[in-house]
């Protein structure tokens, strides 16, 4: 059974919808999702991992880069649309208390400001939670930020549609299963790791970089996170395009783990757009194969012809 980060009808739970309609276990946090799958009580859970405004979700980067460790074996993109929900008979005047997930609020807080200047935003939970708890006639909270599939499963009313500041905000989420081989190369893949520096020296994230740059390979997200130990100590969490199966990323691959002092390798997986990266001149498969070939016979004949 798959596990996402609930309750139902967060905008995980759409994500996981659009792929699977199997019966499927929500969880309250990230962290409980991706624990149960290593536990073994889910074969892979899904969770939200960035958002085209928001950026990375640090409880997920976090979890994966410093948990034990988890493989992720496939990307599911959705665009996320909010609206403010209410119990019925509450009106956009009344409402005094909004619930949401930080995200959410983050994404729609021009239309909060506007809107209900003279409301308070507790953050926490999930979208769906806080329709859950608004739902609740005892609950302190007017209204909830989140999704019409929430707002509806809860029983609340629409008070209204459409608020963020970005319509076109798209999150990305992924399915996290155990570690194991790497999922089937598609030439639209892209791979995900945490670099951890040798120490820290002027320099050592353009050597990191540098890895990539060298062989071709180009990067969709980049952030530094704390390692948690001490004061200004960063790990780098990256997506990368390709698979560890391409060359170029498996050459990639071993000079980070040259430069650096570990090397948390996330998963390669089919990217959910499907769109293949442009690989430079003498960075193809077939250009690695032909130099291996080349230093081969150079090793044992001395001939570089
Ligand atoms: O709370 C939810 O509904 C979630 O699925 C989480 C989450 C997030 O973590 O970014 C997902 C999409 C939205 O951007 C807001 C919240």
């Amino acid at each position: 059974m798959l596990g996402y980060f609930g309750p139902a009808g967060t905008f995980t739970h759409q994500a996981l919808l659009s792929v699977s309609t199997d019966e499927a276990r929500p969880f309250g946090t990230v962290a409980q999702a991706l624990d149960a799958v290593r536990a073994g009580e889910v074969s892979a859970a899904l969770v939200p991992i960035e958002n085209s405004v928001e950026g990375g979700v640090s409880a997920t980067l976090d979890n994966l880069a410093a948990g034990d460790r988890l493989m992720i074996i496939r990307e599911v993109l959705l665009p996320v649309q909010f609206g403010l929900y209410a119990r019925p008979g509450t009106s956009l005047a009344d409402v005094r208390q909004i619930l949401t997930h930080p995200h959410a609020y983050n994404q729609t807080r021009d239309w909060v400001a506007a809107n209900c200047p003279c409301a308070h935003v507790t953050e926490g939970g999930s979208t769906a939670a806080a329709a859950a708890d608004v739902a609740n006639p005892g609950s302190r909270h007017d209204a909830a930020i989140c999704a019409a599939v929430a707002g509806d499963l809860y029983g609340l009313e629409s008070l209204a549609s459409g608020i963020a500041d970005n319509e076109a905000a798209v999150t990305r989420f992924v399915l996290v299963a155990r570690q194991g081989p790497p999922t089937e190369r598609t030439g639209a893949d892209k791979t995900t790791l945490v670099a951890y520096m040798r120490e820290d020296h002027p320099g050592a994230l353009q050597e990191i970089l540098d890895q990539f740059t060298m062989r071709g390979v180009n990067l969709s997200r980049i952030e530094s996170r704390p390692t948690k130990t001490t004061l200004g100590n960063y790990c780098f969490s990256i997506d990368a395009e390709g698979h560890l199966l391409d060359s170029r990323m498996a050459e990639a691959l071993m000079g980070l783990h040259r430069v650096c002092k570990k090397v948390v390798f996330l998963g390669s997986y089919a990217r959910a757009d499907r769109v293949k990266p442009r690989v430079p001149a003498g960075c193809t498969d077939a250009d690695h194969e032909a130099a291996a070939s080349w230093l081969e016979t150079l090793r044992a004949t001395g001939k570089d012809d």
